[in-house]
């Protein structure tokens, strides 16, 4: 932890950047020989013919070009990867207590901490999500990791992250939450020396700020609130390591350089970081519970307008006044399908039982909601209060595709296989009229 991480505002933004002054070409991206001695290299985020609107791509300006590593072998860690199966899948409600720490006397970094809990879709079919958990308690030292398959959305639950990337250094802690774009390399540091958290593999579009409707031109994420990192570089040389990530698998080459050695570079497929603090929460001053697409936070879109591949959504502390209303989340199924995880506090629609580190999944169609103890509560509970939803901080990545969880999720230790007994207490109300 060296330099101070120093920050750009705005999302999706044309940003240019430079760790020292002149390295950045003026008025071309590739001049014959590039400022400083250093190499130009674009890396590109969509096809280069993609509509202005989504074209995303960088100019970097480095001390050596990203070609430059050994050749690419298998790397055996087999918790982390894209295999979701093909046959059945179990419709029924699932839940997991968090993913255990690594024991303190083996040490575990970011990429070896990586578990995956479900997924659909893939790298190769360009649509889908992968969603894994890491635990670690230890920084990443000589090695650095990228992912060719999807942009990585990192929800820490619990501990600071120093994510050193290609573009400068991106400092997050619970409740914020960082997105780096597909390719580009990073190491992650841990400053509080473990951390666990929540990963989502997005192998679709982008994920990008949502339209607002009638909302207004205010709202939800706010644009300047999202933040990516100044031009910042290392220019170190020894025996290192190259993580790949690509077509479903992990590689690794040697390097012989530290690959965050850009020292300047404009563009805007860039990693960001956003506070979930400074979500602006819309919801209801008169009745009903709203669909949760109103906490949405940012959508990787489908080719089918208004469905998201994956949609983030979160869940985040509000005031409940609605009248004549059952307040918490109604009793429900989906067409889409839902992984929830919990970074901070309670989740209004459980009692217990979901804890921050948890998660679950509740599939396309499969019945779920308040467990018996929050709907007893919430059906009696005085509206001509307020409520007040605080500590708290939950969130959902909603899939258009059913999420289906690994063999290793399915067999953990660490499954609820009790959930649905959360449910089995709802008493029966029902009363027919009489005659
Ligand atoms: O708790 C859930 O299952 C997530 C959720 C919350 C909500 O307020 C409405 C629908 C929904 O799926
Ligand atoms: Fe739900």
């Amino acid at each position: 932890m060296t330099a101070a991480a120093g920050y750009l505002s705005g999302f999706g933004n044309e940003f240019a950047t430079e760790a020292i002054d002149g390295a950045l070409p003026v008025g071309r991206n590739s001049p014959q020989r590039a400022p400083l001695g250093l190499y130009a290299e674009q890396l590109s985020g969509t096809a280069f013919t993609a509509p202005r609107a989504q074209n995303r791509r960088t100019w970097q300006y480095r001390i050596r070009p990203s070609a430059m590593h050994g050749s690419f072998t298998g790397y055996d860690q087999r918790r982390f990867h894209n295999d979701f199966g093909g046959g059945p899948v179990t419709p029924d409600q699932l839940r997991w207590d968090p993913l255990p720490m690594p024991a303190e006397e083996t040490a575990v970094d970011f990429v070896d901490g990586l578990y995956t809990m479900a997924g659909n879709g893939g790298a190769a079919a360009g649509a889908g999500i992968g969603v894994h958990m890491y635990a670690a308690n230890r920084s990443m030292q000589g090695r650095f990791f990228y992912d060719a398959d999807g942009e990585l959305l990192i929800v820490p639950q619990l501990g600071r992250l120093r994510i050193a990337t290609e573009m400068g250094l991106i400092d997050v802690q619970p409740q914020q939450i960082a997105v780096i774009p597909r390719g580009v390399r990073f190491r992650v540091e841990l400053p509080d020396g473990q951390a666990r958290g929540y990963v989502c593999e997005n192998f679709g579009a982008f994920l990008r700020l949502p339209d607002l409707g009638p909302i207004g031109s205010n709202g939800l994420a706010n644009p300047r609130d999202f933040e990516s990192p100044q031009a910042w570089y290392e220019d170190v040389e020894g025996d290192f390591e190259l993580i790949a990530k690509f077509q479903g698998h992990l590689w690794r080459a040697d390097i012989g350089h530290s690959p965050l050695d850009v020292v300047a570079w404009h563009g805007n497929h860039v990693p960001y970081r956003y506070d979930l603090r400074r979500f602006n929460t819309i919801g209801s001053i008169s009745y009903d519970h709203p669909d949760p697409s109103i906490f949405l936070v940012l959508t990787s879109p489908s080719d089918t307008p208004g469905v998201g591949n994956m949609d983030f959504v979160i869940f985040p502390p509000r005031w409940l006044v609605a009248q004549d209303t059952f307040r918490p989340p109604w009793f429900h199924r989906n067409i889409a399908s839902e992984f929830m995880g919990l970074i901070h506090g309670a989740y209004d629609a459980k009692a217990d039982g979901f804890m921050p580190g948890g998660c679950s999944v509740h599939n396309c169609m499969t019945g779920h909601g308040p467990d018996a103890a929050t709907f007893e509560k919430a059906s009696s509970a005085d509206l001509t209060k307020p409520d007040v939803i605080a500590d708290t901080m939950a969130f959902m990545f909603e899939a258009r595709a059913v999420i289906r969880p690994t063999a290793q999720a399915l067999t953990a230790a660490h499954r609820q296989r009790d959930y649905q007994a959360c449910w089995a207490g709802l008493s029966r109300h029902f009363q027919a009229p009489a005659g």
